[in-house]
C-alpha cells in the first residue's frame, strides 16, 4: 500500500488537499461529519483530474483511492500525514488536536491549514506538540504550489525536514517561515489588500468589478510572475530598487492607504458588496467559476514553465523528480529492450490543449509529437549541450493522423519506432495511445543541421552511432500500417 494521508475536515481546503494527495498517488482517508462531504469532495476531485495532471509534461503516479470514515480514529490509522482543515476557530481546532493525539501514529506529521493561528497556539497542552506544524495552503490547493510551513522549537528537525520533503514531493513549494507570526506571510499581505478594497467599495470609489479589473488587468499579472520586489526593481528603471524607493518611498507617508483602519461590516456594506458581486459574477455557478479559474491557472502556470520562471520553474523541477518513476528515460543506454519502439512521452493532456469541441485540438498533437521527437533526440545524445555546441535536427516533413479523441487529464503514451537513421537523415514513426486506444500517429522526417551555417550535415560519430543502433534494433519490427501514407490514401 502507498503512503496514507488523513484529511480532517473536507470542505473547500480539505477537498483540495484530498485531490492533491490522491492525484500524487497517496491513499486518502477523509473524516468530516458533513453528510455532503463525499459529494463535495467528488466534485473537487473531478475538477482536479481535469487540471492538475496536465500542469506538467510528465504523467503523475497512478491516482490513489479516496475513502470516507466515520471516526477520526479510523481515518488516521496508519497515516503518514494528517492534514487538519476544520473551520478557523481556535477552540474547535484545539478540541480536534486533543482527539488526534489519541489516535495519530507518533511518526506522522500533523499539518494545519489554519490561515492565521500560530503553531504554538495549536500545540499548547498537547502530549506531542512536536507533531503539529502549520501547513497553510492556497486555494485551489491542487493547483497552487505555495504552502507556508510554520514551525516552533517544539518541532523536531527531522520531522520538519520530512514535512518539507513530503510537501515538495506533492509538487508544492514549502515556504518555511523564519518564525511564527499571526497570519503567516501571505495572508498578512492579502488582508491589507482586502481591507483597502473594502474601503474603496464602502466609500463608493469603485465597485467590486472595477477593483477586480484593477487587479487582473494590471498588477495582478505582474505579481503572478515576478512578485512585488522584483517588479518594483524593474520599475526603478536602470537605477533599480534604490531609485524606486527614492521616488516612491515618500508616498508611503501620504494618505494613499487606510492602513489598519477597518470599515465596519454593516448590513448596508455587506449588501452592497454581495449585490455588486452578484451583478459581476452571478451568471456563473461557483463550480463554473472554479473551472474557469482552473483553466486560467493551468494556462498561466504552463506559460511560466515554458520560460522556466517562478512557479513554472517549480513545476519543471517537479517533472524532473517524478520522471524516473514514469518510465521515461533520457539516454538509450538506460533502455532494457532496444528491440521495441521507445517510450518517448508519458503525460496527461493539459486543459489548455482542449478546443471548442471539448477534445485535444489538432495543433497540440504536433506539440506532443514534437516533444516526443525531442526525447528521441536526447536519447541518442542530441541533448541541450549538443545543441548549445552548434548542431541539431530540423524537421523537414510531418504527417499526423487523428484517429480517436483525447480528453483533458487523460494520460497519453507515445512510443516511437525509428524507421530510418543514417547520416543526416532521421525518420520517426510515433504512435500515441490513451489507455491502450490508438489516438494518433505522427510520421516525421528530420535532417541533421549545423546551427551556424543552417545547412544539413552529418551528426557527430557518437550521435550517428546511437541513431544507427536504434534504427537497426527497430529494423526487425513490422512497418507501421500507415507508414508513408498521404491524405486520402486507401486504408
Ligand atoms: N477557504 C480558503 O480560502 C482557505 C482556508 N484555509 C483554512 O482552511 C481551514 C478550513 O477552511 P475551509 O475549507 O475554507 O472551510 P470549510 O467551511 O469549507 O470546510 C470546513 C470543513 O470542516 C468540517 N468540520 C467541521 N467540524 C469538524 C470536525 N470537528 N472534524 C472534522 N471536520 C469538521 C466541515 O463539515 C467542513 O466540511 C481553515 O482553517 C481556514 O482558515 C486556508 C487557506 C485558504
Ligand atoms: C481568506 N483566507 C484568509 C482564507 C485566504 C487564505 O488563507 C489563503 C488563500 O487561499 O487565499
Amino acid at each position: 500500500m502507498g503512503k496514507i494521508a488523513a484529511i480532517i475536515g473536507g470542505g473547500v481546503i480539505g477537498g483540495g488537499w484530498a485531490a492533491r494527495f490522491a492525484l500524487n498517488g497517496w491513499q486518502v482517508r477523509v473524516f468530516d461529519p458533513d453528510p455532503e462531504a463525499k459529494r463535495k469532495i467528488g466534485e473537487v476531485m473531478e475538477n482536479a483530474r481535469l487540471s492538475l495532471p496536465g500542469l506538467g509534461n510528465v504523467a503523475l503516479p497512478q491516482e490513489g483511492s479516496v475513502t470516507f470514515h466515520d471516526t477520526i480514529a479510523e481515518a488516521v490509522a496508519g497515516a503518514d500525514w494528517v492534514q487538519e482543515s476544520v473551520p478557523e476557530r481556535l477552540d474547535l481546532k484545539q478540541k480536534v488536536y486533543g482527539e488526534l493525539m489519541a489516535h495519530v501514529p507518533e511518526g506522522a506529521v500533523i499539518g494545519s491549514s489554519t490561515s492565521g493561528y500560530k503553531p504554538s497556539e495549536l500545540q499548547a497542552g498537547l502530549a506531542r506538540p512536536g507533531q503539529v506544524v502549520v501547513a497553510h495552503p492556497f486555494n485551489p490547493v491542487y493547483l497552487l504550489p505555495l504552502v507556508e510551513l510554520v514551525t516552533t522549537e517544539a518541532n523536531e528537525a527531522e520531522r520538519v525536514d520530512r514535512a518539507k520533503e513530503i510537501l515538495t514531493g506533492l509538487g508544492m513549494y514549502p515556504l518555511h517561515l523564519r518564525r511564527e507570526i499571526d497570519a503567516h506571510v501571505a495572508d498578512r499581505f492579502l488582508e491589507a489588500v482586502w481591507r483597502e478594497a473594502l474601503w474603496l467599495v464602502r466609500d463608493g470609489i469603485a465597485t467590486t468589478e472595477e477593483i477586480d479589473n484593477a487587479i487582473r488587468y494590471g498588477f495582478g499579472l505582474r505579481w503572478a510572475q515576478m512578485g512585488l520586489f522584483e517588479t518594483y526593481r524593474v520599475a526603478g528603471g536602470e537605477a533599480g530598487m534604490r531609485h524606486f524607493i527614492a521616488q516612491f518611498g515618500p508616498c508611503l507617508k501620504w494618505p494613499w492607504t487606510k492602513l489598519m483602519d477597518v470599515p465596519d461590516l454593516t448590513d448596508d456594506l455587506i449588501d452592497a458588496i454581495a449585490d455588486q458581486s452578484d451583478a459581476q459574477s452571478g451568471a456563473h455557478s461557483i463550480r463554473e467559476l472554479e473551472r474557469i479559474r482552473d483553466a486560467n491557472l493551468v494556462g498561466i502556470l504552463r506559460a511560466l514553465s515554458r520560460e522556466n520562471w517562478g512557479a513554472g520553474a517549480l513545476q519543471k523541477a517537479h517533472d524532473d523528480r517524478i520522471e524516473p518513476a514514469s518510465g521515461l528515460v533520457r539516454h538509450m543506454d538506460e533502455l532494457s529492450d532496444l528491440s521495441q519502439p521507445v517510450l518517448s512521452a508519458r503525460r496527461a493532456v493539459p486543459l489548455e490543449w482542449l478546443d471548442y469541441n471539448g477534445h485535444m485540438t489538432e495543433s497540440r498533437y504536433l506539440e506532443a509529437f514534437a516533444d516526443a521527437t525531442d526525447r528521441v533526440m536526447q536519447m541518442i545524445g542530441c541533448d541541450a549541450d549538443y545543441i548549445a555546441a552548434g548542431q541539431s535536427y530540423f524537421t523537414a516533413e510531418t504527417h499526423i493522423r487523428h484517429i480517436d479523441e483525447s480528453k483533458a487529464g487523460e494520460v497519453i503514451d507515445i512510443r516511437t519506432q525509428v524507421i530510418e537513421g543514417k547520416g543526416k537523415k532521421m525518420r520517426l514513426f510515433h504512435e500515441m495511445r490513451a489507455g491502450g486506444r490508438l489516438v494518433a500517429t505522427g510520421e516525421h522526417f528530420l535532417l541533421h543541421v549545423n546551427l551556424e551555417t543552417r545547412r544539413s550535415e552529418p551528426p557527430t560519430p557518437q550521435v550517428e552511432a546511437a541513431l544507427v543502433k536504434l534504427a537497426e534494433a527497430h529494423a526487425a519490427l513490422p512497418a507501421p500500417e500507415a507508414l508513408g501514407r498521404g491524405i486520402g490514401a486507401a486504408r
